[in-house]
């Protein structure tokens, strides 16, 4: 086992239930993270995502497969060794309930207590952007604002390992930046950090590697920039041909083929673009969705 992996996940399987009627929701899938990277998994609704993250945070057993987490398999720890060993990480869950009557401040001094070597409480409440907020009763906040909350509670342990299920949920556009910077910022002191997300860009702005999963099944793997193969990342030049409408190429020489346009057309060609795909478009290729399905997935998320 190696140390620098601080995540190691092989043929792993979870299924719900028993019989005939048992769903089969992880079925088989490895993985590994390195330390100090950032590593997003990926995939539609009802994937599998969630199962196996907690899994990973030891909140359920598994069904099959070998998992260790900070080298060591969370199915296996209890007592002292649980408690130190949840100590070295920091979890956003992806609901958190805030019937919460305490404010901002005190939260986050309660949870710093209980580990050893916590973050400076109102560093933590600036680095979330909550200062002006900091002796608000928690149930008093926003959606988005309690969601800030979460991030905190995740990060004030100062955990070597971090797991993020949809953290920016109900973040507005300003916020989710500022968010993305506080990741910078912990992956810069060298934590490691697991997101799941249905927003790409998202993943393609934090996430050294992603692995999407669909299915229960792991459909690929790779650095941002690779994931889906050079064939999914052909730039595409799209333009208004005199008398024919849009037209669109996909092409490995785009300026090429705009220079060929311009030499034919004898002048700019009209409403031109050269689109390379986004991670966004990479992953719809893979999971054959929609963008109109996918947005719909996020509001389910988001509501
Ligand atoms: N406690 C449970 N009992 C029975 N089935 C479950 C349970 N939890 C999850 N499932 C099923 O397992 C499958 C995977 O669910 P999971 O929550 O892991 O997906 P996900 O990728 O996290 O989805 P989402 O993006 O919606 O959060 C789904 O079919 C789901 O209905």
């Amino acid at each position: 086992m190696s140390s620098e992996h601080v995540i190691e996940v092989r043929g792993l399987q979870k299924s719900y239930g028993l019989g005939a009627g048992a769903v089969r929701a992880v079925d088989g899938i490895d993985f590994t993270i390195e330390r100090g990277e950032v590593f997003a998994l990926l995939g539609p609704n009802g994937a599998g995502k969630s199962s196996t993250v907690e899994i990973l945070e030891g909140y359920h057993d598994r069904s099959g497969g070998d998992v260790t987490v900070l080298g060591v398999d969370p199915q296996k720890l209890h007592g002292r060794g649980l408690l130190d060993w949840k100590a070295r990480i920091g979890i956003v869950l992806q609901s958190n309930t805030h019937d919460n009557v305490l404010t901002v401040r005190q939260s986050l001094t309660q949870f710093a207590s209980f580990y050893p070597n916590p973050r400076e409480v109102d560093e933590v409440i600036a680095a979330v952007g909550l200062s002006e907020k900091a002796d608000a009763r928690v149930n008093k906040l926003s959606g988005g604002q309690r969601r800030r909350v979460d991030v905190a509670l995740g990060i004030i342990g100062r955990p070597e390992l971090l797991f993020l299920d949809e953290p920016t949920t109900g973040f507005d556009p300003e916020a989710r930046r500022e968010f993305w910077g506080l990741i910078r910022g912990l992956q810069a002191e060298g934590t490691s950090i697991l997101l799941t997300t249905h927003y790409l860009d998202e993943a393609a702005q934090l996430a050294n590697r992603v692995g999407i999963i669909a299915a229960g099944r792991l459909v690929d793997l790779g650095r941002v920039g690779e994931i889906g193969g050079p064939d999914a990342r052909v730039p595409l030049v799209r333009w208004r041909e005199p008398g024919a409408g849009i037209r669109e190429q996909r092409t490995h020489q785009p300026a090429a083929l705009v220079a060929e346009l311009v030499a034919r057309l004898g002048a700019e060609p009209a409403e031109l673009e050269v689109i390379r795909p986004s991670l966004e478009d990479v992953y719809l290729q893979l999971i054959k969705k929609t963008p109109t399905e996918l947005a719909d997935e996020r509001e389910g998320v988001a509501a």
